[in-house]
């Protein structure tokens, strides 16, 4: 048996492949979208048009959810510390796989740094890389990043989530995996406002390239390989994410680019971890100048076309 925590519309994408292999009890704190989850056998509010199969229960009741040996956690990133804090008793001697992408604002932890800080009792993973929710859970074929310090839990996780149509490939460089699906994140968004100002595909190409090469210097600076940044939780996340439509950071820089209103009720995860991310450059003395004018933007959407310009008219340097 496995446990989600979080009906958003990862958590229940996630529920539903799973489904295919587990039972799975799938926990939301509100009781009401709860009862309207085994009502509709469907998740309206956070993944629409998908059936939830027989084999997912959804509960309120977080000590059922923990009953299960693994615990998916998929919250926002910024919402995990409390989840740790709040209910560290249930959570103690568990298996935590974080799905959550992003670098929390207080700490500048990743998921599973920040659940092995908390939590030192706890087994710790991340799975991360190119997937939208509702696509896992239609079945359509998807690659992840199953990312454990141990190698052992690593096989065993790696064993227990692969479906046939949800492949994973392990890795024991839990930094890199961190850092290349929060970081993706934000250069989806600096790519969205590129295409939002209608400065074109080439102008995005050339911003995502660099980007990536900003992405690689903070992750290794950190520590990480460079073969986790260029596979399926950096590259592979990075190219899904700032290339399509159902992207929401990706969406959500569009909409700035534009200069139009995003609704605050829809989770960017990138705009946090820009702001965590441009704290850890700092400290590492790395000039990353696109993040750099993400942030720029984040704090003065005004100020859209200036950023812009200081972006092209930096020092001409070696590729
Ligand atoms: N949606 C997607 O396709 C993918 C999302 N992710 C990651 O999964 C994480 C979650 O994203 P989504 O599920 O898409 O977000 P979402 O916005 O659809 O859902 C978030 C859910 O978390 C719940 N929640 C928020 N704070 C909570 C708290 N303190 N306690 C309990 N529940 C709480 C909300 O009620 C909501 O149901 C993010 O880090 C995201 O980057 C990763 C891969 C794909
Ligand atoms: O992480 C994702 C795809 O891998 C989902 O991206 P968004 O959070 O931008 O929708």
């Amino acid at each position: 048996m496995i446990a989600v925590i979080g009906a958003g519309a990862f958590g229940t994408g996630l529920a539903v492949a799973l489904a295919r292999k587990h039972e799975v009890r799938l926990w939301a704190r509100n009781p009401d979208h709860v009862a309207a989850m085994r009502a509709d056998r469907a998740n309206h509010a956070r993944l629409p048009g998908i059936a939830l199969p027989e084999r997912v229960v959804p509960t309120q009741d977080l000590a059922l959810a923990a009953e299960a040996e693994i615990l998916l956690l998929a919250l926002p990133m910024q919402q995990l510390s409390g989840m740790l804090t709040d209910h560290a008793g249930r959570f103690a001697g568990k298996v935590l796989v974080a799905t959550c992408k992003g670098l929390d604002l207080d700490s500048l932890a990743g998921p599973v740094d920040l659940i092995e800080r908390r939590l030192p009792g706890c087994r710790a993973a991340q799975l991360t890389g190119p997937s939208f929710a509702s696509e896992i859970a239609e079945g359509k074929p998807t690659a992840l990043t199953l990312a454990a310090r141990d190698p052992a839990l690593g096989r065993a996780l790696q064993e227990a989530l692969t479906t046939p149509t949800l492949r994973l490939y392990r890795s024991t460089d839990v930094i890199g995996a961190q850092l290349g699906g929060a970081l993706k994140n934000v250069i989806a968004i600096a790519a969205g406002v590129v295409i939002g100002a209608g400065l074109g595909a080439s102008a995005r190409a050339a911003l995502i390239t660099r980007g990536f090469a900003e992405m690689q210097n903070l992750a290794g600076a950190l520590g990480a390989e460079p073969e986790t940044l260029a596979g399926l939780s950096g590259l592979g996340d990075l190219i899904l994410t700032c290339t399509s439509e159902q992207s929401r950071n990706y969406s959500f820089g569009q909409a700035l680019g534009r200069g139009e209103h995003f609704a605050s009720t829809i989770t960017v995860e990138g705009t946090a971890t820009a702001r965590a991310a441009h704290r850890l450059a700092g400290q590492h003395g790395l000039d990353m100048p696109v993040l750099a004018a993400v942030v720029a933007v984040l704090e003065d959407p005004g100020a859209l076309n200036d950023t812009i310009d200081a972006l092209l008219s930096r020092p001409l340097k070696p590729e």
